[in-house]
């Protein structure tokens, strides 16, 4: 069985292409780093270690890498020959990957075997991008041989020292939660969870995993501290992390199914996970791509205008949008981008357009 999985970053290797090969795949990787690719290449396996104490190490065998900005014969021999294909890229470049398969997606159409298509990326509903992108152009695609279940991803994967660059280094955590009703065929993952109502576990691990996060990280840069752990040890950014957390239960307890203990008790599992010291987490990471981050349907913005919207307390949520606007991260092409747009057309503007903010709570944040 052939995988076809873009983006051989940290939670593609450290996570999604572990899961497959366990599943008797051979994965290939797709990916635009030339480095990585020939590595996969030469070495066709790596190590997945687990960051905890006497931690164990596994490997991952049978991998391979396409190089998709030279190779695109072998891309799309992949995709005609994929049973399963996943991306874990960054939401903003879906579009990119929809554009290079639609061709093929297009020749295989007489392949009746089922063929799932599951993008791995933190946001709400992420493969409906691929989806709508691939329908715009294929609208007669049969669904009943292409899938595109939604999924929710969660393992905590920092940006990689090892002196072997394929090797990667992940927490003992993980999660991958897929809809089920979406999926082709009977050939189902063992490691994934299967859920007919996938949006509930989508958001809970967004606005408290993700949220939570930001908390940390883009307090912790105003306190000139650098990575998660050493966060975790200062108790201004715990109390401000618990606040936010609380706040992002009311949005979850009040909209889902979820009790007020459940919640409690998963907040208390994440909170545990953030304090890993065998894990070095920079903020900057963490922080990276403000601008998504600020957007009307992610971690801050979404349960802050609920909670505004129903008269909840929002203030902890409030005051993170002000500290998110004080990253300052010169790595982040975001972040100058966000500053710039600050600058030509002011705060109020920018907050309302990009974020969709309302004139009261433009007005709170500025306090
Ligand atoms: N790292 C984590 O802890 C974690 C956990 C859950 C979900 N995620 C999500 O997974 C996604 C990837 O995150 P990551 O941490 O692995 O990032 P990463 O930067 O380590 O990996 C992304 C990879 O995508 C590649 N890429 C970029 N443009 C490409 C293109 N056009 N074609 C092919 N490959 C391309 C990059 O070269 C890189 O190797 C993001 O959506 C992130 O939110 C990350
Ligand atoms: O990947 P991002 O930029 O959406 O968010 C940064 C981190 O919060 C994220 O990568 C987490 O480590 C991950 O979502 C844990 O499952």
């Amino acid at each position: 069985m052939k995988a076809l999985h873009f983006g051989a970053g940290n939670i593609g290797r450290g996570f999604i292409g572990k899961v497959l090969s366990d599943n008797g795949y051979s994965v290939t990787f797709a990916d635009v780093n030339k480095e990585i690719i020939d590595a996969l290449n030469r070495d066709t396996s790596y190590t997945v270690n687990i960051a905890a104490e006497n931690g164990d190490s596994y490997t991952v065998e049978n991998v391979s890498g396409i190089n998709t900005a030279e190779q695109p014969d072998k891309l799309k021999e992949a995709v005609l020959e994929a049973d399963i294909i996943t991306t874990a890229v960054g939401v903003n470049i879906l579009p990119i990957i929809a554009k290079s398969i639609i061709p093929h997606l297009k020749e295989r159409s007489e392949d009746h075997r089922p063929l799932n298509i599951i993008a791995c990326e933190n946001a709400v509903m992420a493969t409906n991008v691929l989806k709508e992108a691939v329908l715009n152009e294929i609208p007669d695609l049969d669904e009943n041989i292409v899938g595109f279940p939604n999924s929710a991803v969660d393992r905590i994967v920092p940006i990689q020292t090892n002196e072997n660059i394929l090797d990667v280094k992940v927490e003992p955590f993980f999660e991958w939660v897929i809809e089920e009703n979406a999926w082709l065929g009977s050939n189902k993952l063992d490691g994934v969870t299967y859920v007919s109502e996938l949006m509930p576990y989508i958001e809970r691990k967004l606005f408290t995993v993700n949220t939570g996060h930001v908390a940390i990280a883009y307090f912790g840069r105003t306190l000139n501290i650098e990575t998660v752990s050493e966060a975790m040890q200062n108790e201004e950014v715990t109390n401000f992390l618990n606040k936010v957390l609380n706040e992002t239960a009311l949005y979850l307890t009040n909209k889902y199914d979820f009790s007020e203990e459940e919640q409690r008790a998963y907040i208390e599992k994440i909170i545990e996970r953030f304090k890993n010291t065998h894990l070095s987490d920079d903020l900057n990471r963490v922080g990276r791509g403000v601008l998504r981050k600020l957007g009307p349907n992610d971690r801050i913005i979404k349960p802050l205008l609920y909670l505004h919207r129903e008269g909840l307390e929002h203030h902890a949520l409030s005051k993170l949008v002000g500290y998110a606007l004080k990253f300052d991260n010169t790595e982040d092409p975001e972040q100058a981008e966000m500053n710039k747009q600050i600058e030509d057309k002011g705060l109020d503007a920018f907050l309302s357009e990009h974020s969709g903010l309302p004139s009261d709570l433009i007005a709170d944040i500025k306090q």
